[in-house]
């Protein structure tokens, strides 16, 4: 049987545990303890209660176990490669990793300095925590799997299968670093605008902040366009970019993003993995970016206060 070893038991972590741990030897990792009763709370608005294997990376460091089939990375992106340093000395340097982040910064580290393969997994599936001890699934999605260089494409495709038994369902595919660039752009004009503002994702549609969202796509749009990112839905440029933005704004108008929720719990924010790529491209490329980085330093200033 597969095993599938899960590094940081947050959301995903535990969403993923609780699909995988009926079909698969699964353990959930963390930096402290935490209860082994996990509740899970469907979109249903079911709760199933399960004993998950769930372990500290020093406790299971110090133990004999099993070599895992799996590592699923599912910390922030600006932990992640803290988390598998702490793991490391755990684990064969072959065993394929699963990497859960949004934005782009984990991924290429890791992808330049893993000995085995790396895989990437972009999700549209909505989890959030309730304590040490619950999770909410609140919106099933979809999980498309891939590996940056398309060396592993079988591995993918044997991963995907498992997910999608488990009931996440995903799919293979040979373009992950596109499909992670288009949802970063989303998540560019997004998050920061309502993290800064403290307003709901809808609320970009009113007219004080609708112009706001039009500059960071018209800037996000630039940046593809260098980084030969296709526009989505075959469409042409920055209005199909704009499109896509908006129709995620009409999708998900009730959501606090997720880095709006960071910031009222005074958490730093993925903005590095987010906005960060995306400065990095613009400079190397030599574009303006005025509207983008006015959005880092506020948010800079925002995190320092925490
Ligand atoms: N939640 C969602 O709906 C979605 C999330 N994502 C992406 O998935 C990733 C994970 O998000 P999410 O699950 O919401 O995040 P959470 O904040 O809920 O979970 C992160 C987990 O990582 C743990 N962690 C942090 N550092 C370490 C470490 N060094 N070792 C082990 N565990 C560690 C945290 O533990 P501790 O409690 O100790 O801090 C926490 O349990 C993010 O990149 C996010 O953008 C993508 C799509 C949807
Ligand atoms: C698409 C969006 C903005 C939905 O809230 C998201 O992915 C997030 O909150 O991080």
């Amino acid at each position: 049987m597969n095993s599938h070893w899960i590094l940081g038991p947050g959301a995903i972590g535990r969403l993923l545990a609780h699909s995988l741990s009926p079909l698969a030897d699964t353990t959930l990792i963390g930096r402290r303890a935490l209860p082994e009763r996990q509740t899970l709370t469907t979109p249903e608005g079911k709760q199933h209660v399960k004993r998950l294997i769930v372990l500290t990376v020093t406790k299971l460091a110090s133990e004999p176990h099993k070599s895992p089939a799996y590592v699923h990375i599912t910390t922030k992106a600006m932990a992640a490669e803290a988390a598998l340093e702490n793991l490391a000395s755990a684990i064969p340097p072959s065993t394929p990793l699963v990497l859960w982040q949004n934005g782009f910064l984990a991924q290429p580290r890791i992808n330049q300095t893993w000995t085995g393969p790396v895989l990437c997994a972009t999700t549209t599936e909505g989890a959030y925590l309730t304590g040490d001890d619950g999770v909410v699934h609140a919106g099933r999605g979809h999980t498309y799997v891939g590996d940056l260089n398309n060396q592993h494409g079988e591995l993918a495709e044997t991963l995907a299968q498992a997910l999608t038994q488990a009931g996440i369902a995903a799919t293979a595919v040979d373009d992950i670093r596109q499909r992670l660039w288009q949802k970063l752009a989303v998540n560019a004009a997004i998050n920061p605008l309502v993290a800064l503002h403290g307003v709901r994702n809808g609320e970009l549609r009113g007219d004080g902040y609708a112009d706001r969202v039009v500059a960071v796509v018209k800037e996000v749009a630039s940046i593809m366009f260098a980084e030969d990112i296709q526009p989505p839905n075959n469409g042409q440029g920055e209005e199909a970019w704009l499109a896509l933005v908006w129709q995620v704004v009409e999708s998900t108008a009730n959501n606090k993003a997720s880095m709006l929720q960071d910031v009222e719990a005074k958490r730093l924010t993925e903005r590095g993995a987010i906005l960060g790529p995306l400065i990095e491209s613009a400079e190397r490329h030599g574009l303006g970016i005025v509207v983008l980085k006015g959005l880092d330093d506020e948010l800079a200033a925002v995190e320092a206060r925490f």
